[in-house]
C-alpha cells in the first residue's frame, strides 16, 4: 500500500480558499497512491482558536465538496484530515452552534466513508478545550486488505484510546496533527510508542509553518510495526510518500505475541 502525507503549510497570508485548492492540486497529484493523508485542521491552523467559530463549515460544506471531487479525480482513499465543523441539529438542517474537531475520509470514488469526531480536546482550560465539543467514538475504515483506525494530534497521548482501535481491528493508525515544534521531541516519541505497543503502522501527518504564532513541527512520520521509521519530513511543506505492507502487522504480532498477553480488568491497589 503507497501512502502520501501532505505536511501541507498553514500560514496567516495565505487565505483559506486558496489553501484549499492548493490542498485539492497536492492530493490530486498523488494519483497512484492508494491513501493520502492532510493534517489536523490544515484549513484555519490548529492553534488559531479565534478563526474556529468564524470559518467553521458543515460536515457537507466546501471542504467536503474540494476533497471528495479530489479524492475522486486521483483515485484514491483520502484521510482529508479535519475541518472545524459546525454539527447540524439533530432534527434538520440548521446548525446547533456546536463545533467539533472532524476528520472526513472518502473513497477513491469519492464517497464520505467515515467521519471522526477528536475525542481529546487540546488546551486544558481554554482554546480547542472549551471551544469545540467532544467526539465520543471510535472509527475503524476497512480498506483493500487492512483496517485503518484514525486518531487525531492530541489523541496521541492517550494509550487507551489505540488499544480500543487495535481491539477493533486497526492495523495502521492514521493521525492527523497540527503538532508544534517546541513538543516535537514528544511527537517522535509518542508515534513510535503507539506502533511498537500496538504492533500496527502509525502514519502521522503533520502542518509545516505558523499559525497563531505557534511555529510547527512538521516531521510527519511513519512507522512499521516493530517501531522503525520507516520515512520522516523535514520541518517544512513536503509530501511524505512510503509504501506500507499491512501483512507485517499479522507477521509482527506471531512473531512476538505481546498483544496476546494483556491481562485485562486488574483489580485496583487496596489501601
Ligand atoms: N492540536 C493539538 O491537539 C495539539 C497537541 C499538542 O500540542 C500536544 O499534545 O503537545
Amino acid at each position: 500500500m503507497r501512502a502520501s502525507l501532505i505536511q501541507i503549510a498553514v500560514d496567516e497570508g495565505e487565505s483559506i480558499e486558496s489553501r484549499r485548492q492548493r490542498a485539492a492540486a497536492l492530493v490530486r497529484e498523488q494519483a497512484g497512491a492508494d491513501l493520502v493523508v492532510l493534517p489536523e485542521l490544515w484549513t484555519t491552523g490548529a492553534f488559531a482558536y479565534e478563526r474556529f467559530d468564524r470559518e467553521a463549515e458543515p460536515l457537507d460544506g466546501p471542504t467536503y465538496e474540494t476533497m471528495a471531487k479530489a479524492a475522486s479525480d486521483a483515485g484514491v482513499w483520502l484521510h482529508a484530515g479535519s475541518i472545524p465543523e459546525r454539527a447540524a441539529s439533530e432534527g434538520g438542517s440548521a446548525a446547533d452552534g456546536t463545533l467539533y474537531n472532524t476528520s472526513l475520509l472518502f473513497s477513491p470514488s469519492g464517497e464520505l466513508v467515515a467521519v471522526y469526531r477528536k475525542i481529546h480536546r487540546f488546551g486544558f482550560d481554554k482554546g480547542e478545550a472549551v471551544l469545540m465539543g467532544r467526539g465520543r467514538e471510535l472509527v475503524t475504515v476497512r480498506l483493500p486488505g487492512t483496517t485503518l483506525g484514525v486518531a487525531t494530534c492530541y489523541d496521541l497521548r492517550f494509550p487507551e484510546l489505540f488499544r480500543g482501535l487495535v481491539d477493533a481491528g486497526a492495523e495502521v493508525l492514521v493521525i492527523p496533527a497540527g503538532w508544534p515544534a517546541r513538543r516535537r521531541k514528544h511527537w517522535t516519541l509518542l508515534a513510535q510508542a503507539r506502533a511498537v505497543e500496538n504492533q500496527a503502522f502509525v502514519l502521522a501527518c503533520g502542518t509545516a509553518g505558523t499559525h497563531a504564532g505557534v511555529p510547527q513541527a512538521g516531521h510527519s512520520i511513519v512507522v512499521d510495526p516493530w517501531g522503525e521509521v520507516l520515512a520522516e519530513a523535514g520541518p517544512g511543506e513536503e509530501v511524505l510518500t512510503v509504501d506500507v505492507d499491512p501483512a507485517k502487522v499479522a507477521d509482527t504480532r506471531e512473531q512476538f505475541p505481546a498483544l496476546k498477553d494483556r491481562v485485562l480488568g486488574l483489580e485496583p491497589p487496596r489501601r
